[in-house]
């Protein structure tokens, strides 16, 4: 049978060290455009190293990584984002001082800046950027539940809130597919619903995910593929029924003694 199914993002081989001791260690994985793929396994097991790694904020030592058909591995951050990559942190860095509205018209890309000695001709050009960015940032907010707190100061959010904003920043940019750090981690069951749907709903329109995660119930519930590390290997990769009865799995989360 023909396999229909298209990788949108593909690790070859890929490793990463610290000194000797190898984070992540010759990991390939395939993640089907439009899925939302849940990443899974107990705490140093690599999973951030990867995203970092794939993120082009920490270099490979060896392997090759693939997004949407090209190479994207020795690639800066930036230029990974600009192939339609997302990520969010773990820890959300939002720009404490700024207000919700403000982060977000910064994380647009194509930002046309003040720059005074632009000619007048093309002010009126950058004006209409701006307006876009705006309306863009509007439709966002609104999307995001986050509109009752634009002109809050980011720093002021609470942790579930500041999540969402985070989700919101990448959303500028229109992302085919967003790596999520963690996304429900310290954030309460009600906004932690928020996030699953709006997850979701990007998704149906087209958003692949790559999703590291902890909560347990949210994966398997939620996620149509679940890859799991442990030593910065690869053990599991399947749908959530053979995750759970997965006997190296279970094995792995127990003897770490994780909080999953
Ligand atoms: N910059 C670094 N320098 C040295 N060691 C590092 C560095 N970053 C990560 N490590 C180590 O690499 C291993 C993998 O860490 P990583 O953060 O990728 O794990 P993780 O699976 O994301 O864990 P968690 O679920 O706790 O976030 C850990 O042993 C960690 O201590």
């Amino acid at each position: 049978m023909t396999d229909l199914s298209h990788a949108l993002l593909e690790t070859r081989s890929v490793s990463v060290s610290f000194g000797a001791f190898k984070a992540v260690d010759a990991v390939s994985l395939k993640v089907t455009e439009g899925s939302i793929t849940g990443l899974i396994g107990p705490n140093g097991a690599g999973k951030s190293t990867l995203f970092n790694a794939i993120a082009g904020e920490q270099a490979c030592d060896s392997g090759e990584i693939r997004f949407d058909g090209s190479r994207i591995d020795g690639l800066a951050s930036n230029d990974v984002h600009g192939t339609g990559l997302a990520r969010t942190f773990q820890i959300p860095k939002p720009f404490a001082a700024m207000s919700v509205l403000e982060n977000l018209m910064l994380a647009a890309p194509d930002q046309p800046g003040e720059q005074f000695w632009v000619p007048v001709i093309a002010r009126g050009r950058i004006a209409a950027r701006e307006r876009e960015i705006l309306e863009r940032a509007h439709e966002i907010l609104a999307f995001t539940t986050l509109e009752g707190v634009a002109s809050e100061a980011a720093g002021q959010l609470s942790g579930g809130q500041q999540k969402l904003l985070e989700l919101a920043r990448v959303l500028m940019s229109s992302p085919k597919m967003i790596m999520l750090d963690e996304p429900a981690a310290g954030v309460n069951p009600t906004l932690t619903g928020v996030l699953i749907e709006k997850i979701e709903q990007l998704n149906a329109d087209g958003c692949t995910f790559l999703i590291i995660e902890h909560d347990m119930d949210l994966v398997m519930r939620h996620c149509d593929t679940i890859v799991a590390m442990t030593n910065g290997r690869i053990i599991y990769e399947g749908d959530a029924a053979g995750a759970q009865s997965n006997e190296m799995l279970l094995n792995a989360y127990l003897g770490a003694g994780a909080d999953g």
